[in-house]
């Protein structure tokens, strides 16, 4: 059974910007996978909401009510919970460290008192909530609420590297000069194996990177020394950045980029990854 506190990191293999709705937000098309790197949750008795932060990435992030987790509870009715955050990743990074907190959270909640999930899925806590509360591979359409999951998807490495610059997500989409871009094509194929995976992906986008770049020119950097590494089939910037990912056939290969990509930055948040499913194994 799948940890129900692990809050994986999200990954946006493709994010295609598709138009805008009335209210600013933009629709979407995004290929996304988890990783199996990622926060750990857990609750504890309390007579009022508690949270405690923790972990390598913990300095910066909120523990007053705006924090995700918080905001997951309330959205759940719940008051009297305490929570533990042990944080590794980091914030405003683009791989929806905290929408996956609070995803976790509702999850948690969910199990422990039997509360139902909030109906919206989480999406009025952020638009990433209700892919990360899925936290399998999915086709996220809409603002995000809408995920279709994926079948399975050939077995591949990742490494995600963030240069340890956070990019607001408001700003990335403000930045946006065309909102109303392409979509992936309706029906997605079956990819053979890693490689066809990692050329069909390279054919489609991420509409953010151009923005983000303009806003954080170490995005380019991360993504020609990712491009560099031994192995690597495909390397793009998840959601609006900064992270960036690379692509590897094995995790073996995808441990040796990061292994070396590290000796060059070891200032950077560097990790290499397998693909994570909540319902595998
Ligand atoms: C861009 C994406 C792609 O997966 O990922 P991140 O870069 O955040 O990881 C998400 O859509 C981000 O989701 P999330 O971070 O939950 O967004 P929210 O908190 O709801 O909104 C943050 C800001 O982005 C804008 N926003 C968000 C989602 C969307 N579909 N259109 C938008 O215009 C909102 O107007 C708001 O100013
Ligand atoms: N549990 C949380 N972890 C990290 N950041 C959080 C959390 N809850 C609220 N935040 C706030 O949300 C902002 C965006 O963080 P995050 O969700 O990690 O980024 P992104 O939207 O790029 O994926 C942070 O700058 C932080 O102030």
């Amino acid at each position: 059974m799948a940890d129900p506190g692990f809050a994986p990191a999200k990954v946006n293999l493709t994010l295609h910007v598709t138009g805008r709705r009335d209210d600013g937000y933009h629709l979407l098309d995004s290929l996304v996978v988890f990783a199996d790197v990622g926060d750990l949750l857990d609750t504890f008795p309390s007579d009022r909401p508690t949270l405690r932060v923790s972990g390598p990435m913990a300095v910066g992030v909120p523990v007053d009510d705006s924090n995700l987790v918080l905001r997951a509870a309330q959205a759940m009715g719940i008051d009297a919970v305490g929570f533990h955050l042990e944080k590794h990743l980091p914030a405003a990074a683009g791989i929806g460290g905290g929408s996956s907190d609070a995803a976790a959270a509702l999850r948690l909640l969910a199990e422990t008192t039997g509360a139902p999930l909030p109906g919206d899925r989480g999406l009025s806590l952020g638009a990433d909530v209700p892919v990360c509360l899925a936290a399998r591979p999915a086709r996220m359409s809409g603002i995000g609420e809408q995920v279709d999951p994926l079948p399975s998807l050939p077995p591949f490495g990742m490494v995600l590297a963030n240069p340890r610059v956070s990019v607001p997500t408001g700003a990335v989409f403000g930045a946006l000069s065309s909102r109303d871009n392409a979509p992936m094509p309706a029906r997605l194929p079956d990819w053979a194996d890693a490689r066809a995976f990692a050329r069909w992906l390279g054919e489609q986008r991420n509409d953010m990177e151009g923005p983000a770049r303009g806003i954080a020119p170490a995005i380019g950097v991360t993504l020609s020394r990712l491009g560099a590494t031994d192995g690597c089939l495909l390397a793009r910037m998840s959601g609006s950045g900064a992270t960036c990912f690379a692509l590897y056939e094995t995790l073996t290969e995808a441990q040796a980029a990061a292994d070396s990509l590290t000796k060059l930055h070891p200032d950077w948040w560097i990790a290499a990854a397998a693909p994570y499913s909540a319902d595998a194994g």
